[in-house]
């Protein structure tokens, strides 16, 4: 189902029935992400909030082409990717960029600034002189001064370095670039020259983003619409101000209930019951367990990610009872 009006044509990106298992000595296999199929729209930002584990960065690197999924496909602007090989997978990687929590993650340590910017861009086929223009105005772009090619990365403070990714990312134009956790290990002060930096390089290059964070108050800042994971599924999926506004997953009013709102005291919903393990096979929904609306049917039939707008399937949520999650029915649990 689609989770936005439009067509195809709309989409950068789509994950279509994603799955995603790790191997395990003895025992079930993980499954780091579970029959995922979502897309995301030319020009937002998708934000991607859930909890430690809930397979956010799996999917981060199944959409960079970082791992073959178990099963499922992705399709970027009309191709099917997932079985790129070779130079058209190379050429399909240049399309799509990476800006990890540590900068370090992607500028190596040994070598010069330029180095790092420029070596992807030659791999990728770009002569030198065009790579190192391009080198040189991603820097630029990234608020920086070209003299810092020509330096390592330990000369520079922790939001400088992650502005020097942000420019090794974007000196490739690409279309689509995963923010995984951009801002989470940059002091506070710094946090939002780094988000407005990010914002004013997607209206300037016409990015598409995918923003994975924790910080639900920085993905409401940032992103267009959200999605929410609960262990390796999407729970719930809609605009960024219809999700925040009007969670229509229990988990999802659960995780919101813990963000500081200045119109109302925040009263965090205390879960209750076992976090089951990724490992472990259930029938139902994966949330049962913790869910304080949890009947029968929750324990015995999977819910799909269903509509509960009249706004053309703006809201999708994976839930039973998801008419009644903006009830108060909460009071037993609230801590
Ligand atoms: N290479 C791997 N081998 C085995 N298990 C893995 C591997 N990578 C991830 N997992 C498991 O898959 C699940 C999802 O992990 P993932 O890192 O995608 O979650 P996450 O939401 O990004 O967590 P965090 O916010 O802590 O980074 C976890 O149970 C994790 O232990």
């Amino acid at each position: 189902m689609n989770e936005t009006p439009g067509g195809r044509h709309d989409y950068l990106l789509s994950f279509e029935g994603i799955r995603q298992d790790f191997t395990a000595r003895g025992g079930n296999a993980v499954r780091a992400i579970d029959d995922i199929t979502l897309n995301v729209v030319r020009g937002e930002t998708l934000g991607i909030v859930g909890e430690s584990g809930c397979g956010k960065s799996t999917l981060a690197r199944a959409a960079m082409l970082l791992r073959k999924p178990t099963d499922g496909r992705i399709i970027f602007d009309d191709t099917v990717v997932t079985d790129l090989r070779g130079a058209a997978l190379r050429k399909q990687r240049m399309r799509m960029q990476m800006v990890f929590q540590d900068p370090n993650d992607s500028l190596d340590p040994r070598y010069r600034i330029d180095r790092s910017i420029m070596e992807p861009l030659l791999a990728g086929g770009r002569p030198r002189g065009e790579a190192r223009r391009d080198m040189e105005s991603a820097l630029v772009s990234a608020g920086l001064d070209p003299e810092v090619a020509s330096r390592h990365p330990h000369e520079f403070s922790g939001g400088q370095r992650q502005r020097i990714a942000i420019a090794r990312a974007i000196a490739a134009h690409p279309e689509f670039i995963v923010l995984d956790e951009p801002t989470s290990a940059l002091d506070v002060s710094i946090q939002a020259q780094i988000l407005n930096l990010l914002a004013r390089l997607q209206r300037e290059e016409n990015l598409t983003y995918m923003f994975i964070s924790h910080n639900l108050a920085v993905v409401r800042h940032l992103a267009t619409r959200v999605a929410v994971m609960y262990l390796g599924r999407i729970v719930e999926v809609g605009t960024t101000e219809e999700v925040f506004g009007n969670p229509q997953h229990p988990y999802t009013k659960a995780l919101l209930s813990a963000v500081p709102d200045p119109n109302r005291p925040a009263t965090p919903i205390v879960l209750d019951g076992d976090l089951p393990s990724p490992r472990q096979r259930y029938t139902g929904c994966a949330f049962a367990s913790r869910c304080w609306l949890a009947t029968d049917a929750c324990r015995t039939a999977k819910p799909t990610l269903d509509d509960h707008t009249d706004s053309q399937g703006a809201h999708l949520s994976a839930c039973h009872h998801a008419d009644r999650v903006s009830e108060d029915l909460v009071p037993a649990l609230a801590g």
